[in-house]
């Protein structure tokens, strides 16, 4: 693929396989969760995240999303619990969104979209790194979460307020002392299936845990996401809209529910 991978129709979901065929894998993400479909599963343990806002280290325009990234040379940001094994560091959280508020979730329930979700990213530090842990089955956790159309979020608010310094793709700016647990609804019900990430390269290295309750953004919020560009200074702008992979095939995978 010559102009990398990306979300156009040239580009997007459609495309990927030609240069990364574990797109077709056995254990890609998103996916539909149908709750009634879930099993309920009494031996899932509670949550248990732990963040230290001074980890923050900043914010960037990685022309595919913005993230926000956290220093995770030590166990001080780390998500146990739930349904992993051992210690997963923060590592980032980022965005998925959609052009208009009918869509932009990756996962989606009963077949329904929301207008965004966030992604918290952590990877098991019985591996010597980030990049190491990509590469195993066991390797990333990644919390997700729904956001859906409502009151204005303020602690959503911080976020969106820095991204005006980082327009445009490769873009980065300073961002501090932000605890991403004040992003995290009030219920602890999750589903969980073993996945993928949700974009190139794919690999199958995820346990998805996707929380039940949504968090709230406003519509001004949403136009805020989408104000954001793919392209880098000089470049043709393109707005950073519909940015989410669809689901995916779950041939033959359990979702359990940590919930009746
Ligand atoms: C390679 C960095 C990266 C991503 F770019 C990404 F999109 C996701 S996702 N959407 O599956 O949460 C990750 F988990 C992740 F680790
Ligand atoms: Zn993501």
């Amino acid at each position: 693929m010559s102009h990398g991978w990306g979300y156009e129709p040239t580009n997007g979901p459609d495309t990927w396989a030609a240069d990364f065929p574990i797109a077709d894998g056995n254990r890609q993400s998103p996916i539909n969760i149908i709750p009634k479909e879930a099993h309920y599963d009494p031996s899932l343990k509670a949550l248990k995240i732990s963040y230290d806002p001074s980890n923050t280290k900043g914010i960037l325009n990685n022309g595919h999303s913005f993230q926000v990234d956290f220093v995770d040379d030590t166990d001080s940001s780390t998500l146990t619990g739930g349904p992993i094994s051992g210690v997963y560091r923060l590592r980032q959280f980022h965005f998925h969104w959609g052009g208009s508020d009918n869509r932009g979730s990756e996962h989606t329930l009963n077949g329904i979209k929301f207008p965004c979700e966030l992604h918290l990213v952590h990877w098991n530090t019985k591996y010597p790194s980030f990049g190491e842990a990509a590469e195993k089955p066991d390797g990333l956790a990644v919390v997700g979460v729904f956001l859906k159309i409502g009151a204005a979020n303020p602690r959503l608010q911080k976020v969106l307020d820095a991204l005006d310094a980082i327009k445009n793709k490769g873009k980065q700016t300073t961002f501090a002392n932000f605890d991403p647990r004040t992003l995290l609804p009030g219920s602890p019900d999750y589903w969980t299936y073993e996945g993928s990430l949700t974009t190139p390269p794919l690999l199958e290295s995820v346990t998805w845990i996707v929380l039940k309750e949504p968090i709230s953004v406003s519509p001004a919020q949403m136009a805020k996401f989408r104000s954001l560009l793919f392209t880098g200074d000089g470049e043709a702008p393109c707005y950073m809209v519909d940015n989410y992979r669809p689901p995916q095939p779950l041939k033959g995978r359990l979702v359990r529910a940590s919930f009746k």
